[in-house]
């Protein structure tokens, strides 16, 4: 390992990154990671999180586990929150009439509605505990095409450190074609979520990840490996390597084995490493992000403040056309109407005089 990589993971340079980014990420980096583990169904994502948690509990760092799986049937390691303890999957199948999907995706739904207080709870945990692992259904899209997916990913990454760990069966890819399957999913996790993505060849105890890693970093080997095979998938998958050629130069990319262990202190300096990409790189963008939208609402809030403003303004001038009739009003009152009134009204008093002197006069002294 070259230095700069060793220091890319070292504590220090995370203080360095965070210093020079100025606000606090260092606080932010003692938070629990958050761990989201998908994968396909069957590629060992709940063997993976019982054995990060067993060999966690064995180094006295205890991982907060939430279960986010609705349709299992029991959970092998120790769970600190399960989605099953709030909705139950068969009763909402039954009253939405569901099927088994539809059941998943709205009981996620109805858990993300309670999100907040599993964020509360994971927050209360942040002094010891160093990782949340988040268990995911086995039916991927569930989770990365659903609004609660989304929610549940978007609000974590917005307060704790958040790393996406994608689960393949090794043992299932060894045919390029399939491989090249498993990494455009991957790939379009990572454009969909947008978060530090790990990729954990798993069952390597079965079949070596070698061969994957060699096909990712160099095409010829990829092509030489569907060199017998002409049909339209290998053309696809050949053509489609090449354009993952920059996808695959960032990827984090980790052999593991659920039965064994293999592989656990190679994953968690990858996940060190994705901590950094998350402060160095999400968070500034994050922080962007909100920016803009700052932004966008203020100078929407200014244009709805111009408008009303306008309307006041035209609601004045409204105002003005109907005082006018007011003061045409009173201009059909002249002067010379008023001379007028005030003659007949000297008018009116004389002969009231006259009409009192005559009665006077008439009257038998
Ligand atoms: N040999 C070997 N088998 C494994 C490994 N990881 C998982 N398995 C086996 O693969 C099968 C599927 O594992 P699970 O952990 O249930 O996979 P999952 O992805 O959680 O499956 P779903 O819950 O359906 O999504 C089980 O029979 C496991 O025993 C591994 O590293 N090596």
């Amino acid at each position: 390992m070259e230095l700069w990589e060793v220091l890319q993971v070292s504590p220090i340079y995370m203080i360095a990154v965070s210093y020079f980014m100025g606000n606090l990420l260092f606080v932010g980096s003692m938070k629990p990671v958050c761990l989201i583990v998908l994968g396909m169904a069957g590629s060992g994502k709940t063997s993976f999180v019982q054995q990060l948690t067993s060999k966690l509990h064995s180094t006295n760092k205890p991982p907060y586990v939430i279960n986010l799986d609705p349709a299992c049937r029991e959970v092998p390691y120790p769970v600190n929150i399960d989605i099953r303890d709030t909705v139950n999957y068969k009763e909402v199948m039954k009253q939405y009439s569901l099927g088994p999907n539809g059941g998943i995706v709205t009981s996620l739904n109805l858990f993300a509605t309670k999100f907040d207080q599993v964020i509360k709870l994971v927050e209360k945990r942040s002094t010891n505990t160093d990782l949340a692992i988040f268990d995911t259904p086995g039916q991927i899209e569930v989770f990365t095409w659903s609004a609660s997916g989304t929610i549940i990913s978007e609000t974590l990454a917005a307060l704790f450190p958040t790393v996406v760990v994608y689960v393949i069966d090794i043992v299932r890819s060894v045919s390029p074609v399939t491989f090249m399957s498993n990494m455009l999913y991957a790939c379009s996790i990572l454009y969909k979520l947008r978060l530090p993505f790990i990729v954990v060849m798993n069952k390597i105890d079965v079949v070596r990840h070698d061969y994957a890693v060699e096909w990712m970093r160099d095409f010829d080997a990829f092509e030489a490996a569907l060199s017998n095979d002409s049909s339209y998938n290998a053309n696809l998958s050949r053509s489609l390597s090449l354009t993952l050629d920059e996808f695959y130069k960032d990827l984090n990319a980790v052999g593991f084995s659920a039965v064994t262990g293999e592989g656990f202190d190679e994953f968690l300096a990858a996940v060190d490493a994705a901590v950094v990409e998350f402060e160095t790189e999400y968070c500034p963008e994050y922080e962007r992000l909100k920016k803009l939208q700052m932004e966008a609402r203020v100078k929407h809030k200014a244009k709805q403040m111009k408008k009303f403003e306008e309307d006041v303004e035209s609601e004045a001038v409204g105002g003005d056309s109907i005082n006018p009739i007011f003061l045409n009003n009173s201009n059909l009152f002249s002067a010379e109407d008023e001379r007028m009134a005030s003659k007949s009204f000297h008018e009116f008093l004389e002969e009231q005089r006259k009409k009192q002197q005559s009665k006077s006069n008439n009257a038998p002294s």
